[in-house]
C-alpha cells in the first residue's frame, strides 16, 4: 500500500449519485473496494436512487408470487435493498451487501467526502442545485458522466460544472466500459483523470489567490469558456485527519481485478473522449443499420476520432493532451467498444432497420435507460453553430442533421468527405 494510504484518524465516506446501468455497476465496484479497504473508507456506500415504482418481472429469480415484494408496484430502493439487485437497471447482478440504496439525495450525500456522480447528463444541474450547501465543503468528486455542458457562455466539462456549482474539485472517470460487461466482471480498463490544484504547497500556484488562507483557498478553473471567462471557486483542502485524496487513493477505490484503472491528469481529454464518441457511435449505428458493412463503420470511426481530437485541441487546448485519445482507455478504445455494442450504436442501428425515430427506440427498447449521444450531438452542434464552425466538423454536423431530419443517412459518405 502506498505511504499516503496509511490509515488516518478518519475514514472517507463514499456516495454514488445515480443508480442506472453504469451508476449501479460503479457502485458495485466501489462497494467491493470499501469493504476490502475498510481502514481507509467507511464500508457502507450510499447510492442515491431516483425513486420510482417497479414490479419485479416474472422471469426474475426474485419473483415469488407470495412475497410482499411482488404484490404490485414497489419502491425501487426497497427492492434493491431487499434483493441486493437493481432489477430494473442492472438485472441479474448481485450487489454487495454494504451498498445501500437511498431515495433521499440530501441524506445520501451527507458527510460524504468522496462523491461519485454517475447519472445521465441531463439531470446533473438539478442534482447540483439540490445538494449545494449540503455536502462537506472539502468533498472531492469524480464524474462518470459522458456528455458536455453547453450554455450561452460556452462549453464546459461536467466535472467543471459540478465543481463550480458545488464549490469542490471534481475529476473524471471514463473508458471502454459497457456497464453490463463490467458488472459481469469481464476484464476491461478505464481512465481516471484527477488534477486538483496543490492546496498544501506553501507558495500559491498561479491559479490561487495570494490572499487565500490554507483553509479557504481560491482557485480558478483552468479552462476558459469561449467568452474567456474564468470562474472563482473556493476550494477547501481535505483535512489532514483523512487519507489524502490523490491518484493512489482513487486507484484503491476504483481498481478491481476485472476493472483496471490508470490515473492521469488530463481531465479534459478523459471527459471529452467519453462524451464525443457517443456522437460517432450514432453514425456507426446508422451505417451498420444500412447494411454497409465493417469497412464503412471503420471509416466513420476514423473520421470521428479525428473530429474528437480536433474538437478537444480547439476548445480545450490549454489543458488537453491529444495522446489521451490514443493511449488511454477513453478515446479510441471507448470508440471501438461503443461502435460495436453500445446503446447509442444499437439504437441508431435499430432506428434505420425499423424505420423509426431514435427517440422511439430509446423509449420502447431501453427500459428507462437514456441515450447520451442524441443530446450531446444537439449540444455540440449548438456550440459549433455559434462559433460558425459547423463545416469544420462534418461528421458531428451530419449526425445532428440526420437526427433533426434535414439530412439522410445515404448522404453521410459524401458529406464527411468534404
Ligand atoms: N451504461 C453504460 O454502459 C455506460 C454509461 N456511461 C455513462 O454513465 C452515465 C450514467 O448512465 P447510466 O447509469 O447507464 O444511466 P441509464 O441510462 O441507465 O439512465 C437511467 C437512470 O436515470 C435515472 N433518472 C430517470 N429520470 C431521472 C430524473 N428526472 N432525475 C434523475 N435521475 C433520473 C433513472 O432512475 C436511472 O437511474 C451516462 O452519462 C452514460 O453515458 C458510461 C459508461 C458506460
Ligand atoms: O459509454 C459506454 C461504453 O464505454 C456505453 O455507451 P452507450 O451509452 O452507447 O451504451
Amino acid at each position: 500500500m502506498a505511504a499516503s494510504l496509511q490509515p488516518n484518524q478518519r475514514k472517507h465516506k463514499v456516495t454514488v449519485v445515480g443508480s442506472g446501468n453504469w451508476g449501479t455497476a460503479i457502485a458495485k465496484i466501489v462497494s467491493e473496494n470499501t469493504a476490502k479497504h475498510n481502514t481507509i473508507f467507511e464500508e457502507k456506500v450510499e447510492m442515491w436512487v431516483f425513486e420510482e415504482k417497479i414490479e419485479i418481472p416474472k422471469e426474475s429469480p426474485h419473483y415469488n408470487p407470495t412475497s410482499p415484494l411482488c404484490q404490485g408496484p414497489q419502491n425501487l430502493t426497497e427492492v434493491i435493498n431487499k434483493t441486493n439487485e437493481n432489477v430494473k437497471y442492472l438485472p441479474g447482478i448481485a450487489l454487495p451487501k454494504n451498498l445501500h440504496a437511498n431515495p433521499s439525495l440530501e441524506d445520501a450525500v451527507r458527510d460524504s467526502t468522496i462523491l461519485v456522480f454517475n447519472l445521465p447528463h441531463q439531470f446533473i444541474h438539478k442534482i447540483c442545485d439540490q445538494i449545494k450547501g449540503k455536502i462537506v465543503p472539502y468533498a472531492r468528486g469524480i464524474s462518470c458522466i459522458k456528455g458536455v455542458d453547453v450554455n450561452e457562455e460556452g462549453i464546459h466539462l461536467f466535472s467543471e460544472t459540478i465543481g463550480r456549482r458545488l464549490g469542490i474539485y471534481c475529476g473524471a472517470l471514463s473508458g471502454a466500459n459497457i456497464a453490463n460487461e463490467v458488472a459481469r466482471e469481464k476484464w476491461c480498463e478505464t481512465s481516471i483523470a484527477y488534477d486538483p490544484p496543490h492546496l498544501d504547497s506553501k507558495e500559491p500556484s498561479p491559479q490561487q489567490s495570494p490572499n487565500a488562507s490554507s483553509t479557504d483557498v481560491v482557485i480558478q478553473f483552468e479552462h476558459k469558456d469561449t467568452s474567456g471567462k474564468l470562474s472563482d471557486v473556493k476550494l477547501r483542502p481535505v483535512p489532514s485527519e483523512y487519507p489524502p485524496v490523490d491518484h493512489a487513493l482513487l486507484k484503491v477505490l476504483f481498481h478491481r481485478p476485472y476493472f483496471h484503472v490508470r490515473v492521469v491528469n488530463d481531465v479534459a481529454g478523459v471527459s471529452l473522449g467519453g462524451a464525443l464518441k457517443n456522437i460517432v457511435a450514432l453514425a456507426a449505428g446508422w451505417v451498420d443499420g444500412m447494411g454497409w458493412g465493417d469497412n464503412a463503420k471503420a471509416a466513420i470511426m476514423r473520421v470521428g476520432l479525428l473530429e474528437m481530437v480536433k474538437f478537444g485541441e480547439r476548445f480545450f487546448g490549454a489543458t488537453i493532451d491529444r495522446q489521451t485519445f490514443t493511449d488511454e482507455s477513453t478515446g479510441v478504445a471507448d470508440l471501438i467498444t461503443s461502435c460495436s455494442s453500445g446503446r447509442n450504436f444499437r439504437s441508431a442501428k435499430h432506428s434505420v432497420e425499423k424505420r423509426l425515430p431514435i427517440d422511439e427506440i430509446e423509449r420502447t427498447e431501453l427500459n428507462g435507460q437514456k441515450l447520451q449521444g442524441t443530446s450531446t450531438a444537439v449540444d455540440v452542434n449548438k456550440f459549433l453553430k455559434k462559433q460558425g464552425l459547423e463545416n469544420e466538423f462534418p461528421l458531428f454536423t451530419s449526425v445532428y442533421r440526420i437526427l433533426t431530419g434535414t439530412m439522410s443517412v445515404e448522404s453521410l459518405p459524401s458529406q464527411i468527405e468534404q
